[in-house]
């Protein structure tokens, strides 16, 4: 079902109906983006780690009998899985690959074009290496250029060598999207957050209370995957967006955890 994009409302005023809905719901399908919504943005990416009331507070619903969590990101699996503990179900790589009971799953398609990956982040290693700051991440499955650090006059020279790498090793498969200052490289095919969240939500019961949150262009698809009957919430301002709702920041995260944690519905003990 298409979810048409307005400014989201704050998750305040949302807090009466979703009580409502938890106290009827068999359980809670709990799905978290882990740059900017349970970390704080930070300039080296590698610095990244959850506010310690957000590791407390996922760990403590990971560990109630009625919820069900989940981190879907864009890292790669191996390296948000040491970030954050608790969940029993990690996607990576913007869910392309999805770990769950016991077992990984990859995408074939993605699978034979992390080659091609490969090549465009070592050429992009070298091309790019004179320029400040300018961080390459290779995800196997993906690569991301950061340019948050990267001087301003440089950063046109930064998405130009990364094109230019990207047309010559990817050809037609694979594509640059853009996310919070970084350009990310993957394979050009229809899947991404939205998709994993589908698949994720499609193990629990129809009863169950779905929401996501996030805060970057990716986590857009997971919105529409959940909306409707679930719920969205974005991290970040009022822009358009297919979630429903907002908070501001990471801490604010960690107060809707705590709350989820506590609303007495049942769902958590
Ligand atoms: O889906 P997410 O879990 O939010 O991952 C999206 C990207 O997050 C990381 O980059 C972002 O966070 C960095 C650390 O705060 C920041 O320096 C960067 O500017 C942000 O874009 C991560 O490094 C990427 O691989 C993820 O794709």
């Amino acid at each position: 079902m298409t979810v048409a994009q307005s400014p989201p409302r704050p998750l305040d005023d949302g807090l009466p109906q979703l009580r409502a809905t938890l106290e009827d719901a068999d359980g809670l399908l709990l799905c978290l983006d882990f740059d900017g919504t349970l970390a704080p943005i930070v300039d080296d990416p590698n610095a990244a780690v959850p506010s310690e009331r957000n590791r407390e507070a996922v760990a403590s619903l990971a560990a109630a009998p009625s919820v069900t969590t989940a981190v879907v990101s864009g890292r790669a699996l191996s390296d948000v899985r040491e970030r954050i503990d608790g969940p029993s179900i990690y996607a990576g790589n913007h869910g392309l690959e999805l770990a769950r009971r016991g077992s990984i799953a990859v995408h074939p398609v993605a699978r034979k074009r992390a080659a091609r990956v490969d090549r465009v982040c070592s050429a992009l290693e070298d091309s790019l290496a004179s320029v400040p700051n300018c961080r390459i991440e290779n995800k196997r499955l993906t690569g991301t250029v950061h340019v948050r650090s990267v001087p301003p006059a440089a950063e046109s020279v930064v998405r130009r060598r990364t094109r230019e790498a990207v047309d010559r090793f990817g050809g037609d498969a694979l594509e640059i999207s853009l996310g919070k200052r970084i350009l990310e490289i993957g394979p050009d095919v229809p899947w991404g957050k939205g998709q994993a969240v589908e698949l994720i939500a499609a193990d629990v019961s129809p009863e169950t209370v779905v929401v996501y949150i996030g805060d970057d262009v990716t986590d857009e698809s997971a919105f529409r995957a959940v909306e409707p009957d679930g719920v969205g919430v974005r991290v970040g301002n009022d822009d358009p967006s297919s979630a429903s709702y907002r908070v501001r920041a990471p801490a604010d995260v960690a107060a809707f955890l705590s709350w989820l944690g506590s609303t007495g519905t049942g769902l958590v003990e």
